[in-house]
């Protein structure tokens, strides 16, 4: 390949020609670190006559691991299918699936998510009599998942514990929580990656098998590996050693989950011959979004120094504008966006909205559905999340697996069959005398004592399920849906109860049934397995269709990776961004890893970048005062426009109804109707009921009497505007001001 048929640069040329020996490439954003794995892994096929099976990629997402296949299919034209490009879980999964028998799984074993793994726990503490105020179940799961990031076993984390009472109790919890996932032959997410590593050390036959296969392999967002992600590579790669590792260390933002940095800085004490590329022209962002980027980021100190620069234009100034709430932020944010697509011809997709936590993107949500903009979220609640949804899917899982008692404990009274917590203890009590599973004590419900009539309700429940997984043989996925929906009713109930939320529900099942039938059209081999396993990895991004046009919004977590032409980095504020915690905390290495968090938002931006913030915020039901972010004053201010954050929010108002409470209502009907997966922040409860309208006169403890003259809705509260007698006219939210109707 020659330089302007690739469309690379001399040290992008020297990374994808350096095929042999340990590579770390250590570059900025948009540097074309990604671009250059794409074009290393065509250049193997292609020039070096290496076999695509011999070739893995990991990447962040699924969504990735397609994109890049389907850029190499661009460019070499075939293969593309034949290499492993998934996410680390994925390659996991792929090679359990063989072998976890070895382990002592069966290889259908199920694959837990949080909620399942959630459940779990609870029971655990439940069991071990734990008092759950005392006990956090979300910090159990926190330590067990960290303990596993770096390999400790229950055994090993009882030791380590020592004399402390609290670490032992987690470490009870530990051992039994790994006793139960076995028992329910079920695996969560971290036991992907352990489980393989332990694999691969205890059976040396397997993993010279795969160290045979893997020749070469490339790693992408390297500076987010853990220990045992950085353990399974290590392995992989010891025989042929042909590593590459691309990451940026200003972008390491996962330590909260165990990613650790060391492995990027100690690269080249590991692999000792490794080659280090440095790339440091970005080809993304214009100058001055490349410049804001990188003195922010200055400002971190552990960091090995590095500075991009760019040939692009210096483009536009960064739009720096402060709202007096979040409210006028979020409308702000939605009417620009209007603007740009009617005037300026952009696109939906041309836009992100990034925000540090997931529950900012309430706001925007309301305002951009009253504003008619199509928006998707990535994060928040996921598809697969949904209750009608894992209530189906657990049918599918029991079928599949009927060792997994949280599925069937999900299911067994869903819907109502009359099995109540009362059996389903008797039944619990006498699988754990006679050491068996739950499902087969189910079937031997007989001779569980004390049953009476509800043993009935079992056995019609059990040879339900026994007819539906001797019809697994030779029903399709979707016909074994169909039928699980039929037989139980559940599409039917919903429609009975013939709510809106029921009919979004019913929508979501669609939904599910689409899914699975474009599986079954995809896959090479369908199975109910493989459906299963296919769900259980998907990340919400991966969802993600390029050809649809919509706004997105996430955290700037899940924005790692992407580009777009817009964007928002809302809630730019002392508190929110950087959080609470780290301001507070005393920990300095805590408020770096936000600034390298803020580095990845910044970075995001090829032409346009818009910062916004507001003055006060409604927090967990608190109005918060907040100051602009510390990051944004570490943007030079030449880089910045003002222009307009005076009385713009009058004057600019977005062309769209005003928002009333009637308008909200019809803009939530109609999303139901159009899109029930976006409507969801509506079926969340308002804190606050208003017994006053528009025109009402009202009381407040300071100000008097007043009329309300505006009532606009928030979502979770109302801002209501009220012209007092004396003190003129205040916008207030309702909760708090606690008007009296006079
Ligand atoms: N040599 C090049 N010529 C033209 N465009 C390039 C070149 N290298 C990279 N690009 C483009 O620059 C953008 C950023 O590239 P890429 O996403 O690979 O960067 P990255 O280093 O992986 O970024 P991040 O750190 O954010 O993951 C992409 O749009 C890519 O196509
Ligand atoms: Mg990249």
């Amino acid at each position: 390949m020659n330089q302007t048929e690739t469309g690379l640069n001399p040290m992008q040329m020297e990374a994808v020609e350096h095929t042999e020996g340990p590579l770390l490439i250590l570059a900025g954003a948009g540097s074309g670190k990604t671009r250059v794995l794409t074009h290393r892994i065509a250049s193997l096929i292609r020039d070096k006559g290496v076999n695509p099976w011999n070739i893995m990629a990991i990447t962040f997402t699924n969504k990735a691991a397609g994109e890049m296949r389907e850029r190499v299919d661009k460019i070499v034209g075939y293969g593309s299918e034949r290499i492993w490009v998934s996410t680390f879980h994925s390659s996991c999964v792929r090679i359990l699936r063989r072998h976890a028998e070895r382990l002592g799984y069966a290889n259908n074993f199920a694959i837990y998510d949080t909620d399942d793994q959630k459940s779990l726990i609870k029971d655990i503490m439940k069991r071990l009599q734990m008092d759950p105020k005392l006990y956090r179940d979300r910090a159990i799961m926190a330590a067990i998942s960290s303990a596993k990031d770096e390999m400790i076993e229950p055994d090993q984390y009882r030791i380590d514990a020592g004399i402390d009472w609290k670490l032992q109790k987690y470490a009870a919890v530990y051992a039994e929580y790994q006793a139960e996932l076995k028992k329910n032959n079920a695996m969560d997410f971290d036991d992907l990656l352990v489980q393989t590593v332990k694999l691969f050390q205890q059976f040396p036959e397997v993993l010279d098998y795969y160290q045979e296969q893997f020749r070469y392999i490339m790693v992408d967002e390297y500076q987010d590996t853990n220990t045992v992600q950085f353990r399974f590579v290590s392995l992989l790669a010891a025989k042929y050693r042909n590593l590459c590792v691309v990451g940026d260390d200003d972008q390491s933002i996962y330590k909260f989950r165990g990613a650790n940095i060391e492995n990027i800085l100690s690269f080249e004490h590991v692999f000792p011959d490794a080659k280090v590329i440095k790339l440091e022209q970005n080809y993304r962002s214009t100058q001055n979004i490349l410049n804001a980027a990188n003195e922010v980021i200055a400002n971190n100190q552990g960091r090995k120094a590095k500075r991009l620069w760019t040939e692009n234009p210096e483009g536009d100034l960064i739009d720096l504008r402060q709202f007096q709430s979040g409210f006028e932020e979020a409308e702000y944010v939605a009417g620009e966006i209007t603007r740009g697509v009617r005037t300026e011809g952009k696109k939906y997709r041309d836009y992100a909205i990034l925000y540090r936590t997931n529950a900012q993107s309430r706001l925007f949500e309301e305002k951009l559905l009253l504003a008619n903009v199509p928006y998707k979220i990535v994060g928040g609640v996921n598809f697969y999340a949904r209750r009608e949804i894992k209530d189906l899917l657990a049918y599918l899982r029991v079928i599949e697996n009927p060792e997994d008692d949280l599925a069937v404990l999900r299911i067994i009274n869903v819907p109502r069959r009359g099995i109540g917590a009362a059996t389903i203890n008797k039944v619990q009590d006498w699988e754990a005398e006679q050491g068996i599973r739950f499902y087969d004590a189910l079937l031997e419900a007989e001779y569980v004592p004390g049953l009476m009539r509800s043993l009935n309700k079992i056995k019609s429940f059990t040879s339900f399920l026994q007819v539906l997984r001797a019809k697994a043989d030779y029903l399709s996925v979707k016909e074994l849906l169909n039928e699980i929906i039929e037989e139980t009713g559940y599409v039917a109930d919903l429609q009975a109860e013939g709510t809106e939320e029921a009919a979004a529900r019913i929508e979501n099942i669609d939904e599910l049934i689409s899914k699975i039938a474009d599986y079954e059209e995809s896959a090479e081999q369908p199975s109910l397995g493989g459906f299963l396993q296919e769900v259980a990895l998907v990340s919400d991004i991966d969802s993600v269709d390029e050809e649809s046009d919509y706004v997105l919004l996430m955290t700037l977590h899940s924005a790692k990776g992407l580009e777009f032409p817009n964007v928002f980095l809302a809630g730019m504020e002392d508190g929110i961004f950087p959080s609470y915690m780290t301001i507070t905390g005393d920990d300095p290495s805590e408020l770096e890893e936000e600034r390298r968090l803020c580095y990845v938002g910044i970075t995001r931006a090829m032409q346009h970048l818009t910062l916004t913030c507001a003055r006060q915020r409604m927090i967990r039901g608190e109005v918060q005062y907040n100051k602009m972010s510390r990051f944004v004053k570490e943007i030079p201010r030449e880089l910045i426009s003002l222009e307009r954050e005076r009385g713009e929010i009058e004057d600019r108002k977005p062309k769209m109804d005003i928002p009333t409470r009637g308008s909200v209502y019809a803009a939530m009907k109609q999303a139901f109707r159009e899109k029930p997966q976006q409507a969801k922040t509506f079926s969340a409860q308002k804190a606050t009921k208003l017994d006053y309208e528009i025109g009402d006169t009202v009381r407040h403890i300071k100000f008097g009497v007043g009329i309300v003259t505006d009532i606009v809705d928030g979502g979770r509260d109302y801002e209501v505007t009220v012209n007092f007698d004396q003190a003129g006219t205040k916008k207030m939210f309702a909760s708090f001001a606690k008007l009296k109707k006079l």
